[in-house]
């Protein structure tokens, strides 16, 4: 047996798309280590299975699986391993493969399992080895099973961390159902129940429900209160009188009320007839959410899960205790697996024992102002908190290039506003728009529709005023008679803003108060992990290229792919990572004769093997000179009819999906947070020009005037980019070679 560090990847419970991101991520980042992988076949069974259940794996074990859903080892609920028997049979199979260092990606049950496997772990080799049926030396060889965990499961149910793999890919197939519902309920003035997954947590149904623009949600964590029958009814019914055509109700499958008998969707469907004489159609929609390609989110995120689980276990020292690497505040955390599984648990006892608000309040604080927020959005007319004691005109507005996110943004301005006293109006276009007047009043029913919908319905545009433009658009301000301006967009927004301030003294009615909320693909705004519409854009580009990538399965080829992004890498540098691209270029690293050179002698390399695919993602301003077709002449030419090499050029797609769920549920919080910011300044007579942005999963604003302390004053980009270190990950996936330490990570966060 060598002396190599065996490391083995399972994946066990309910799959979960993304869960092959991870076992890719385990075995590239082991074998980059000089570690041995290994992967367990259908999960815990197959530990007690042995033999061919438990495969070393090489490097090409973990091509062409990162589109894949499901998880190509299998996985499995297994009952043998609930029982001592059937652990001290799997820990007699890992040691004699010599494995004492496992990944498992799984739900709790599965974490559970894997860390008393480590506690028993000593016992169980000594009875091993006393009945005869293990060496000593091999005993001895491992003496502790040391264990990370990577939470596999589509229900986010996981306390303390903010999305487990699989959750993206199964809100997006969620929000796509509702999303289809709504036109086919619109159609026909139809009340549509949907079922949807999740048992114990309502996360799918409260975050599908807000996403999807929906009427009522019901979720496990806090049962309907008393008389719900009637308050759900009365929704509908009211929501049918202001003119809505469709009414929506979302369910979490495992939901009961305060009697703790189950709220099924057919029992649903007879209080609504009984009620309203409705006769309400059900779709349940079941394993649909658990299966297909992963998103974007779960195929970076679990990579980058992946990479750092197998990091930590290879690093690992004696003796220390059984970790999960999760998600929280936008970094990969490594939390302590015992308390971080019990703490799970004792959210089904605080369900059990009516102990409601402890069980919501276990899910963060998000999921609990999510719910708020959802009971305001959808309400089906508005309950006006009028405390202001006049009705301030408050102006929504985009300016900046077209993002998914901007409708469904206004829309929840418009209804927070709505709902916080104000008068809202509605610009046209952007701030030349403003400057010819294009201002209309919006009301509540007048943004229905617009949770789902892209584009953006009240139009937006680059231009800048000008100096000369300074007094017009201060006359439009007071001709309109706006208070403040909420300004859903990109850079045209944040430097017209950055204008307004500074011009205030001699523009009096610039001293409004001032939100930007951020919104561009490019994802290059200071202050902000992530725009609104960063992430549409980013799966429009991976189904694209997940095309470009099958289109070339049966030739020898080497793609180009361009993608947008302006200066900013972002949209390149994650479309590389959620594709398993060998290079990417970005502006913020720029391109050289030498990079290229080393390039097509991999491709070289390469395509002398069976590779028959070589991508290269570029960033569309990665370089003025080396074009994407330059690049294309270069690779083809270099490799001498070994194969052929194509650009793709993805375009303007990028800016013209349907919002995400994650597009769409940012939006809504960050509107929220700007009618807030208003409110708020209106109230103490403040007047201040701020925008916000969303940082380490908090959202936070900034005065407009220090916009520069956040940009590097060469690039005009934000400072520092989080996502700019994840580039050796995207290298150790793609056999480079490299060796960075975890720490340079700027996503992990060691606590
Ligand atoms: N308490 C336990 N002791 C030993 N093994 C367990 C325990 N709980 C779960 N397991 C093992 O993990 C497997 C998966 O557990 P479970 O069915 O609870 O799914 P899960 O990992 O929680 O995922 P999901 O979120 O999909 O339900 C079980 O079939 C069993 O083999
Ligand atoms: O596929 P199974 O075993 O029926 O499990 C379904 C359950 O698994 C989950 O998808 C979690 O993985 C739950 O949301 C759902 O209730």
């Amino acid at each position: 047996m060598s002396d190599k560090t065996s490391i083995a990847v399972l994946t066990s419970g309910g799959d979960a798309p993304g869960m092959n991101a991870v076992v890719r991520a385990v075995i590239r980042t082991a074998l980059q280590e000089g570690a041995q992988p290994y992967a367990i076949l259908e999960g815990w069974h197959g530990a007690i299975a042995g033999g061919d259940y438990i495969r070393k794996v090489t490097w090409s074990d973990a091509s062409s699986i990162l589109d894949q859903g499901g998880t190509v080892i299998g996985s499995a609920r297994s009952s043998e391993f609930r029982e001592r028997e059937g652990r001290r049979t799997a820990a007699g199979n890992l040691a004699r493969a010599g494995i004492d260092r496992l990944v498992v990606v799984g739900g709790d049950g599965s974490l559970t399992g894997a860390d008393i496997l480590r506690s028993e772990w000593a016992d169980l080799l000594k009875e091993l080895v006393e009945a005869g049926e293990l060496d000593q030396a091999v005993a001895d060889k491992h003496p502790e099973l040391r264990i990370a965990g990577v939470v596999g499961s589509i229900d986010n149910d996981l306390v303390g961390t903010d999305m487990t793999v699989g959750t993206n890919s199964a809100l997006a197939r969620i929000v796509d159902a509702i999303d289809a519902l709504t036109s086919t309920a619109t159609s026909h003035q139809r009340t549509f129940i949907v079922e949807v997954m999740g048992r114990r947590c309502g996360y799918l149904a409260l975050m599908g429900a807000i996403a999807g623009g929906c009427d009522y949600v019901i979720i496990p964590e806090i049962p309907p209160v008393e008389g719900w029958e009637e308050h759900m009814c009365n929704q509908i019914r009211k929501g049918r009188e202001s003119g809505r055509r469709d009414s929506l109700i979302v369910v979490a499958e495992g939901c009961k009320d305060r009697h703790g008998e189950r709220i099924t969707s057919q029992r649903i469907q007879q209080i609504i007839f009984e009620k309203l004489g409705d006769k309400a159609r059900i779709t349940a929609l079941g394993h649909v959410q658990r299966g297909g390609t992963p998103s974007a989110f779960d195929r970076w995120m679990s990579t980058l899960l992946g990479y750092t689980a197998a990091l930590e276990i290879i690093r690992s020292k004696p003796g220390e205790d059984s970790c999960i690497i999760g998600l929280r505040e936008n970094h990969l955390v490594r939390l302590p697996l015992v308390e971080t599984v019990a703490n799970t648990q004792k959210v089904v006892d605080y369900m059990e024992s009516g102990e409601y608000e402890a069980a919501a309040g276990s899910r963060g604080p998000n999921f609990h102002r999510m719910l708020t927020l959802f009971s305001t959005i959808s309400s089906p007319v508005p309950v006006i908190n009028d405390d202001l004691g006049r009705k301030p005109r408050v102006a929504v507005m985009h300016a900046g290039g077209l993002a998914p996110g901007m409708n469904p943004a206004a829309r929840a301005a418009v209804r927070f506003g709505i709902s916080a006293g104000f008068e809202m109006l509605g610009v046209e276009n952007g701030f030349v728009g403003l400057i010819e007047n294009h201002v209309r009043p919006l009301e509540w029913r007048d943004v229905d529709g617009w949770a789902s919908r892209g584009g953006a319905e009240l139009g937006t545009d680059r231009k800048v005023p000008t100096i000369d433009q300074y007094f017009a658009l201060a006359r439009a301000i007071e001709a309109n008679g706006i208070d403040a301006i909420i300004m859903i967009g990109g850079k045209a927004g944040y430097d017209t803003a950055w204008a307004m301030a500074s011009e205030r003294n001699r523009f009096p009615s610039f001293n409004i108060p001032f939100i930007c909320v951020p919104t561009t693909i490019d994802n290059n705004l200071p202050g902000s992990d992530l725009t609104i519409g960063a992430d549409t854009a980013l799966n429009t580009n991976v189904e694209a290229i997940d095309k470009i990538r099958r289109s070339a399965s049966a030739s020898r080829r080497t793609f180009v792919v361009e993608v947008m992004g302006r200066k900013c890498g972002y949209l390149a540098m994650m479309s590389a990572l959620s594709t398993g691209a060998e290079q990417v270029y970005l502006s913020e690293v720029g391109v050289s004769l030498d990079m290229l050179k080393f390039e097509t002698e991999r491709m070289n390399w390469c395509f002398t093997g069976d590779r028959s695919l070589y991508l290269a993602i570029r960033n569309e301003q990665a370089s003025q000179y080396y074009t994407a077709d330059l690049m294309r002449r270069v690779f083809e030419e270099e490799g001498r009819g070994k194969y052929t090499a194509r650009t793709a050029i993805i375009g303007h797609m990028q800016q013209g999906g349907m919002p995400t769920s994650y597009d769409r549920t940012l939006a809504i919080s960050m509107a929220a947070n700007a009618v807030d910011e208003i409110k708020e300044q209106l109230k103490s007579g403040r007047s201040s020009i701020r925008y916000l942005g969303m940082h380490n999963g908090h959202v936070v604003s900034h005065p407009i005037l220090h916009m520069d302390e956040q940009i590097d004053p060469e690039t005009g980009l934000p400072q520092d980019p989080w996502w700019l270190t994840t580039l050796p990950v995207l290298y150790v996936m793609g056999q480079k070679g490299y060796n960075e330490p975890l720490e340079d990570l700027k996503m992990y966060r060691k606590n």
